[in-house]
């Protein structure tokens, strides 16, 4: 077997919160968390610095809430406070594998976890703990994905994995359309041309102008992860301009 070498020292991995349910219709399959538990660690023993932040989508969609009445501001609330719960089933998750993790909440819950603070959640890194972004950015009308871009761009992250439900990026969306065509490689101006819905445009715009590199994978793809930051070429690589 060949030994895999990381090209990436810190990575900020994107979690997708739907995938977390596995086949379950909501909340959270305890099989699939411990197996990304178990690949997170693979990367952490090859000494990756390693962010993560995960969706809510398993549990509360601000924008799912609205529909059935609730006001949008309480909507993504809830929406930012499910993120909270995964961040700390997958800290318990992690524990369990023997990685250190902390979570960061971008919103004041002192007496789950710490909060969110730039050069703390650094330090952590160093010293190879996992850190947990929870509760998206801390404001409502926005994604878990652009959290991400923020959190990796904040933490000087070498590249931003997004981790999903399909296993890169498709001329359209893959599952409404099954004979869409993946692409390997995209700049971001060519995700915004062509509207590419994979992820919301505030976060491709963060990165395209902060020069974030993105690679998209399948979250449910075994070794995948451990791939993309070894340098493989898994699912799809979004870049700025040369
Ligand atoms: N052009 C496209 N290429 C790939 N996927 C696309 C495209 N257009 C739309 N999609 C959809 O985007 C989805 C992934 O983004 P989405 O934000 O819905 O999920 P997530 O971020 O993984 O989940 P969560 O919000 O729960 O964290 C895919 O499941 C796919 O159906
Ligand atoms: O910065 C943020 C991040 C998230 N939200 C709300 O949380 C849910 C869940 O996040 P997903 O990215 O959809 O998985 C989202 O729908 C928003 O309602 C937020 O308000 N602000």
């Amino acid at each position: 077997m060949t030994e895999l070498t990381p090209t990436y020292r810190r990575v900020l991995l994107k979690l997708s919160g739907e995938a977390l349910m596995g086949n379950l219709g909501h909340g959270i399959d305890p099989q699939v968390m411990m197996r990304v538990a178990n690949e997170v660690r693979e990367i952490v023993d090859l000494g990756v610095q390693l962010g993560l932040v995960i969706g809510g989508g398993n549990i509360f969609r601000g924008v799912g809430l609205t529909a059935i009445g609730v006001d949008r501001v309480s909507a993504d609330q809830m929406g930012m406070l499910a993120t909270v719960m995964n961040a700390l089933a997958m800290q318990d998750a992690l524990r369990k594998v023997d990685v250190h993790a902390r979570v960061m909440s971008a919103i004041r819950i002192d007496a789950i976890c710490e909060d969110y603070i730039r050069r703390r959640a650094i330090s952590h890194l160093d010293k190879g703990r996992v850190v947990l972004f929870a509760a998206g950015t801390g404001n409502p009308f926005f994604t878990t994905d652009s959290a991400a871009s923020l959190r990796a761009i904040e933490i000087n992250a070498q590249l931003m994995i997004k981790a999903t439900k399909v296993d890169g990026v498709y001329a359209t969306d893959p599952v409404a359309n099954p004979q869409a065509t993946r692409f390997t490689r995209l700049t971001y101006n060519e995700v915004l041309a062509r509207q590419l819905g994979v992820m919301d445009t505030t976060a491709v715009v963060l990165c395209r102008d902060n020069k974030m590199p993105l690679r998209v994978l399948d979250m449910g793809k075994p070794g995948a992860l451990l791939r993309a930051i070894c340098g493989q070429d898994e699912g799809t690589l979004i870049h700025s301009e040369e």
